[in-house]
Parts: C-alpha cells; structure tokens; sequence
C-alpha cells in the first residue's frame, strides 16, 4: 500500500476543483469539516449542529440549534402520493433504490424552484430521508403504515424511533449521532462529486441528491458497510476469522469495509465508530461480532497493511443496535445528505460546467460501409 502509484485512473491524486468544507488526509489532521477536526465534533457535538455547521457555515449557538431542531421536526411528515409511491415498492426492492425513488418523487411533489430555495430543499430532505426509509420498510415488512413524525429532537434518535417504534435509549441515540457524524462529509468522493457534476449543469437540488444517492449505492462506496456485515456475520470466532479472510486474499477477493482511495494508513473514523461498537457490544452482552471484526482489523493490517475504513466497524454497531442489515446504506444517505447538499450549494455559488477530456483509445478515422455491403 506504501508505493500507490498517485494518478491516472480514476482520477486519483488529480484536484478537481476547490472546497471550504472538509479536508481529508492532509497531514496533522485526518479529516476536518469546516476546520472542525472530526474527532472533536464526534466527542463535543451532536448531529444537527454539526448539519447546520456544514449547511450554514458555523457551528450554531444555543438557540440556533434548538429553532432548527424544532424546524426539522415540523419537516418529517411525507405527502400522501409519496407513501402511496413507497408502498408500491416491493419489500424485496433494495433499499438504496427506495431511497432514489422517494428523493426523485419528492422533486416531483416540491420541486426546487429556484435555487433561492436550496437550503430549504435541503433542510426537508434532512428531515424527510429517515421518514422515507422507515415508512417503506415497516410497510413492506410489516405491513404498517408508520406515523412519521416523533418528537425526538434528534434525527438519528428519529430514525431508530421509527424503526423500533420505541423511544430508543440515550446509548443507541448516541451511537446514532456520532455515526451520522462520522458520514456526514468527505470531500470530493464519488457521490459528493456525482452531485457536482450534476450542479454544474445547473440542475435542480433533487435531481444531484437523486445521483449522489446512485453512486453510494455500490460496494466500493456506501454499500460497504453492509458488505462487511455480510461477511463478519458468517464468522464463528476469531480463529475462523481469519481462516475466511486468509481464503479471501488468497482467491484475490476484495473485502469490504478496508482500504481507502485517499487515506493511507487508517481513517480516523474508524477508532471512534470502533469504540462505539465495542460499548454496544458490552451493553448486549454478545461481543462474537465486535471480537471477530478486531480480528479481522489486525489479520487485514498484517497481512495486506490495509485498515478498516469507516464502514467496517459500523456493521457491527448498527448490527448490535438492531438494525437491518439491508438499511445500512441508507443511514449513510441521511447523513451525507449534509455534505452534498453544501458541495450543490458552493459549486452553484462559483460554477462552471464540469467537463473534462478523454484520451480516445478506439479506432482510427473509417468510412461508413453502406448497410448492403456489411458482413
Ligand atoms: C465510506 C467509503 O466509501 S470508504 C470505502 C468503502 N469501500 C470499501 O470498503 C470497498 C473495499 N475497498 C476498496 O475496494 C478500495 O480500497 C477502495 C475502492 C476504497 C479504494 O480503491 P483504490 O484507491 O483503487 O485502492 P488502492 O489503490 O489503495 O489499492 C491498492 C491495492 O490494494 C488492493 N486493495 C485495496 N483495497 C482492498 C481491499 N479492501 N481488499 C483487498 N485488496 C484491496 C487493491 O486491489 C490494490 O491492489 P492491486 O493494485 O493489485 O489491484
Ligand atoms: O472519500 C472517499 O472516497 C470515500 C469515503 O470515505 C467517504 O465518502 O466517506
């Protein structure tokens, strides 16, 4: 890992254009949001501050925080097209698709205007994603149609709300916000970017998230967390651990939830989601799950010098907080949702079309050989 060679394909070590909104991987600090070092915000704040801070520019003061969680709160409510959409969805459909679809319908039932709406547009989505998720899954599964709107103040309390339908406790609520902190900005990675390039075409707020959220979908992106879940929950022990991982490098196999396009050797987020994880492990009383991903963690770092990126230890946490493995994704949504939505918003305020050049690679200049005469 030590020798990657830097450019060429996939663009990398190429600057793309300019942010104010996070750095990643510049030495001294691992990745900050608006000068705020990640671990600080995970440690001393709470989600929507950290939202606002990213939406708005500064942290919010006491009271700013508290009208926009109360204004957030009064935004989870779906119009009724939009769960009559929701519920057409099969309970088979993958959940990131369900996700597309209700940020697409939603564009059609409230579009964006003009772009003199794009903090709002972006504050509904915010309030509006865990409502989207939850209200398609208990249907399809459980053949309810939720409420939407709780009186959490905080969305990732929201979210488990809605899931559960309980109040969860002050531990999940936690773990739920530190995580939405974790995921909540990252640069110029593949969703974020997706949405810019979409901006730069002038494009409406719905139209860049309803792209963004296609390119986390993969398992080189956001859908890595649920590919890791899928691979630790299969392991008994730490000895099988690392029997499975040593057969997947031998067949050259990629596991998921490691390595990093940009980071070389660990993302910062994974210590801090790692030691929520192994709390919630505590508190359940089955640590097997955080006990094999340690493993894993150090076969991975011997082995190949690949860590665990973000997504590998927030298997096991979401795991351990009850929620289906298949709405991992999703809460990724509802977190970076903040940090596209600011990179729609800041490449709008100095825009130019994003459009770079190819080096063509096919066949030289020929002719048209009339239809009749092909063989
Ligand atoms: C929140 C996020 O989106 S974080 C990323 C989530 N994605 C994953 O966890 C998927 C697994 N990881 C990967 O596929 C990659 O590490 C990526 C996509 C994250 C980064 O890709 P790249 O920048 O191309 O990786 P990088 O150049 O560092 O890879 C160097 C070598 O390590 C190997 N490698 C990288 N990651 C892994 C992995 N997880 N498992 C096995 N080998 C790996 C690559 O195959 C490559 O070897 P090669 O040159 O012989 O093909
Ligand atoms: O930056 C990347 O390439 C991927 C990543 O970790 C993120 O988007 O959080």
């Amino acid at each position: 890992m030590t020798d990657k060679k830097l450019g060429g394909a996939g663009l990398r070590g190429q600057s793309a254009g300019e942010t104010a909104l996070s750095t990643v991987g510049k030495s001294g600090s691992g990745l900050t949001y608006r000068g705020y070092d990640v671990k600080d915000l995970a440690e001393n704040t709470g989600f929507e501050e950290v939202a606002y801070l990213i939406l708005h520019g500064e942290l919010p003061t006491k009271t700013q925080l508290a009208d926009y969680q109360s204004q957030l709160k009064k935004m989870r409510g779906l119009p009724q097209a939009l769960k009559e959409v929701l519920e057409r969805i099969p309970a088979n459909a993958h959940p990131m698709d369900v996700m597309r679809t209700g940020c697409s319908m939603l564009g059609n039932l409230e579009p964006e205007n003009n772009f003199g709406e794009q903090l709002h547009v972006a504050d509904r989505l915010l309030a509006a994603f865990p409502s989207i998720i939850c209200y398609w899954y208990r249907f399809s599964h459980d053949g309810v149609r939720i409420n939407t709107e709780t009186d959490d103040d905080e969305i990732g309390a929201h979210f488990l709300h809605l899931l559960h339908g309980k109040t969860p406790s002050p531990l999940h609520a936690k773990v739920m916000s530190v995580s939405l902190i974790l995921y909540a900005e990252h640069e110029f990675n593949a969703s974020t970017f997706t949405a810019r390039v979409c901006a730069s075409t002038l494009s409406d707020m719905f139209s860049c998230i309803t792209g963004a959220i296609g390119s986390l979908r993969g398992p080189l992106h956001g859908g890595a967390n649920e590919a890791a879940m899928e691979l630790i929950q299969e392991m008994r022990n730490e000895a099988h651990a690392q029997e499975v991982l040593l057969g997947k490098l031998e067949r050259k196999e990629k596991i998921m939830g490691f390595g990093h396009a940009i980071y070389r050797e660990s993302d910062p987020r994974n210590a801090i989601i790692k030691s929520w994880s192994e709390k919630l492990a505590s508190e359940t009383g089955d640590d097997r799950l955080y006990r094999v991903s340690v493993a894993c963690e150090a076969l991975m770092w011997q082995e190949k010098k690949l860590f665990c990126n973000a997504d590998f230890f927030h298997a096991s946490a979401y795991h351990y907080m009850g929620i289906p493995t298949k709405l991992f994704t999703p809460i990724f949504v509802c977190s970076r949702l903040t940090g596209w939505a600011a990179h729609v918003m800041e490449q709008r305020a100095n825009n130019r079309i994003i459009r770079p050049s190819a080096d063509y690679v096919g066949v030289e200049l020929r002719p048209v050989t009339p239809l009749s005469q092909r063989k």
